[in-house]
């Protein structure tokens, strides 16, 4: 395979209007040279290469069928959207995936018509999908126009709460809307749950099966291939005790499963589909991730992310590490913590080893829950098992906690339950982008009564907050850490509880004091080098806590200083916006003492980098520097400052 696949019919696809003109025999064709485009493109970007290779034909399938972006084809989590993209209108761009001014990695609005909804978080498909047929059946204005709502969502997305809520509004409304299942029988991990058993289990019999129109003896109503299958499964029929799936009983009709790589049986499907459809379809679809490319195929993940690779030997191109995850700091600290103590358990929201607890499962499998894509579901359940007298550690990535928000409020903070949320992806994140940011979790948590907040400053810091976590069975506790490698510092054997609210002095200085919460305290210390080279030392401090605040420590730093600097790796209201309350309450501000706090700004930062994403949120060393200097009177005029 070469760097840039010869791809004689998708060079004349450039839109889905353009691969209309083909006939269905030149589709399989075409869905090699998309899938060979593909892994050409990730060998050089990265990114999330599996799910895409997956759905290569049923992409080229529902781009032939339907009418996009009239039709609104809604991808669920959309990290399988890269041959889509490459089909209407990005081929050109599709080598700029996940960087910087280049495409996103998932399906965005702003980015093309042919995306009507963005996601990047998962089991929203359904929703968004009902909603355009709903909008349409009422005569919304839309600048695409209305067509069909067609939602593909895959089997690990389905294990969301979320998506059974759409199910039963869609089963309930009985509007035309297409959903797509996507089953590859793959999350991230292999998949878990009662209801990924349920959907093996729909297809252990008859190759294809639609159970309502055999029901009804409506076979007519199928395409003359499936006919036969479909006399099959009305013989299965026969023989059931209980009567069609989970979906039918929902409202839906069910068709499938079907072969998701066999045009010859995804295309008279959808066209049937299109043809014949009144009221909410399922279409099962069966798919195997990392398919047409064998080192994704025979991954553990199916190649769900990667790095650059080489194309002949799948053999990923990492940059060396040189200090150890703050990922696998936590998950270490955990399982020595686990060691000693029996109550301690793990949950993850289909996250093992995003979150490290892969390595816990291992070791400790009957304490160890992933409960598949639910995040709120993980909060509630971590809630039951603290009240059950367990010290649950739930693992969650910041963004993804936000879906359980309702449950932090509900069902742990009232009940000061000692939950330990262990959250990780704090802060930018980078190639995964706007929504993958974990801006919000200081300002939602640190806002709720009884809640400890802690953000790590680097991993030694990590491990001691394990340590707190591990032994705060008062209420509710949380820590942060970001995506990536620690700074490289010393690391004790095992982390030591720190005292609940207690801030750290990291160096002493004069005029400004620094207050840093998390990681960009490493930030701050090159800043301070360099305003050292211009005879200005401020001293610096590490607040370990946004809740409680150490009240002590930062009147001190204000009775010792003419000024000072909160930063965090978070949006506004969050820590420096508990120190500004606690300053404002203590008059501090009557004598005209001067106070700046650096954010997260009020945007949305598309991918790039993170230290890329930092510098456009002005929150590099260079950007420390710069207030430091204009707070002191001695730097460019700073508007902020
Ligand atoms: C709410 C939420 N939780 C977790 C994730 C992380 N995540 C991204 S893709 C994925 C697996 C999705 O599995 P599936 O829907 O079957 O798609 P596949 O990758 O198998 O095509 C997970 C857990 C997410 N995007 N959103
Ligand atoms: C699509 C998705 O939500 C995940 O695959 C995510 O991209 C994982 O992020 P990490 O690479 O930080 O684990
Ligand atoms: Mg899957």
């Amino acid at each position: 395979m070469s760097d840039t696949p010869h791809t004689p019919l998708l060079d004349q696809v450039r839109i889905p209007s353009d691969l209309k003109r083909l006939g269905d025999a030149d589709l399989p064709q075409l869905a090699r040279e998309l899938r060979a485009e593909t892994i050409a493109a990730v060998s050089e970007t990265g990114g999330h290469l599996g799910a895409g290779l997956g759905v290569v034909e049923l992409t080229v399938a529902l781009h032939h069928v339907f009418d996009a972006p009239r039709d609104k084809i809604v991808w669920d989590v959309s990290h399988q959207t890269y041959p889509h993209k490459i089909l209407t209108g990005r081929r050109d761009r599709i080598r700029t995936l996940r960087q910087k001014d280049g495409l996103s990695g998932f399906t965005k609005r702003s980015e093309s018509p042919y995306d009507p909804f963005g996601a990047a978080h998962s089991s929203t498909s359904i929703s968004a999908a009902l909603g355009f047929a709903v909008a349409r059946d009422l005569g919304g204005a839309c600048d695409t126009g209305h067509g069909d709502a067609i939602a593909v969502i895959g089997d690990g997305a389905m294990s969301a709460g979320m998506a059974f809520e759409a199910l039963n509004n869609a089963g309930h409304l009985q509007k035309r809307l297409i959903v797509i299942l996507n089953d590859n029988e793959m999350s991230i991990a292999p998949p878990v749950g009662a209801m990924s058993a349920y959907l093996s289990r729909l297809y252990a019999g008859a190759p294809f099966q639609d159970f309502k129109a055999a029901a009804k003896g409506a076979i007519s109503m199928l395409p003359p291939p499936f006919q036969e299958g479909a006399r099959r499964a009305k013989d299965v029929l026969k023989g059931m005790a209980v009567g069609g799936t989970l979906f039918e009983e929902l409202g839906f009709s069910y068709v499938g499963p079907i072969d998701g790589h066999d045009l010859d049986q995804l295309l008279p499907v959808l066209r049937t589909v299109k043809a014949r459809a009144t009221g909410p379809m399922l279409i099962h679809v069966l798919t195997k991730k990392g398919k047409g490319y064998a080192p994704a195929e025979s991954a553990r993940d199916g190649g769900h992310a990667t790095a650059k690779f080489d194309l002949v030997t799948g053999k990923q191109k990492k940059t060396p590490s040189n200090a150890p995850s703050y990922t696998r700091v936590f998950a270490d600290a955990l399982l020595a913590e686990a060691a000693d103590d029996p109550r301690i358990c793990a949950i993850t929201a289909a996250m093992p080893d995003g979150t490290g607890l892969d390595l816990f499962a291992e070791r400790y499998p009957s304490r160890c829950f992933d409960v598949g894509i639910a995040e709120q579901h993980a909060v509630t359940f971590s809630a039951g098992l603290a009240a059950g007298g367990m010290r649950p550690f739930c693992a969650l990535y910041s963004t993804f906690l936000q879906r359980g928000y309702d449950q932090v409020v509900h069902d742990v903070a009232i009940q000061r339950l000692p939950v330990r949320f262990a959250i990780d992806r704090a802060g930018l994140v980078g190639a995964d982008g706007a929504t993958h940011a974990g801006a919000f979790d200081i300002a939602y948590l640190a806002n709720l009564p009884g809640f400890v907040v802690m953000a790590a400053a680097d991993e030694a810091e990590l491990k001691h907050m394990v340590a707190t976590a591990a032994r705060h069975d008062s209420g509710p506790i949380a820590f942060r850490y970001p995506r990536g490698e620690g700074t490289g510092v010393e690391m004790p054997e095992r982390g030591t509880p720190l005292e609940i609210g207690r801030g750290r002095i990291v160096q002493d200085g004069a005029d400004v004091s620094i207050l840093s919460f998390g990681t960009r305290l490493s930030e701050v210390m090159t800043a301070c080098e360099a305003l050292r080279a211009r005879g200005i030392t401020p001293t610096v401090a590490d607040a370990r806590f946004a809740k409680p605040l150490d009240e002590a420590l930062i009147l001190d730093l204000v009775a010792r200083h003419d000024a000072m600097i909160t930063i965090e790796e978070g949006a506004i209201g969050g820590f420096g916006s508990h120190v500004s309350h606690l300053l404002a309450e203590a008059g501090v501000f009557d004598a005209g003492f001067r106070f700046r706090s650096m954010v997260l700004p009020d945007i949305f930062i598309d991918q790039a980098s993170p230290a890329d994403m930092y510098a456009t949120a002005k929150l590099s060393a260079a950007d420390i520097e710069a207030r430091v200097l204009a707070l002191m009177g001695l730097g460019q005029v700073d508007k902020r400052a």
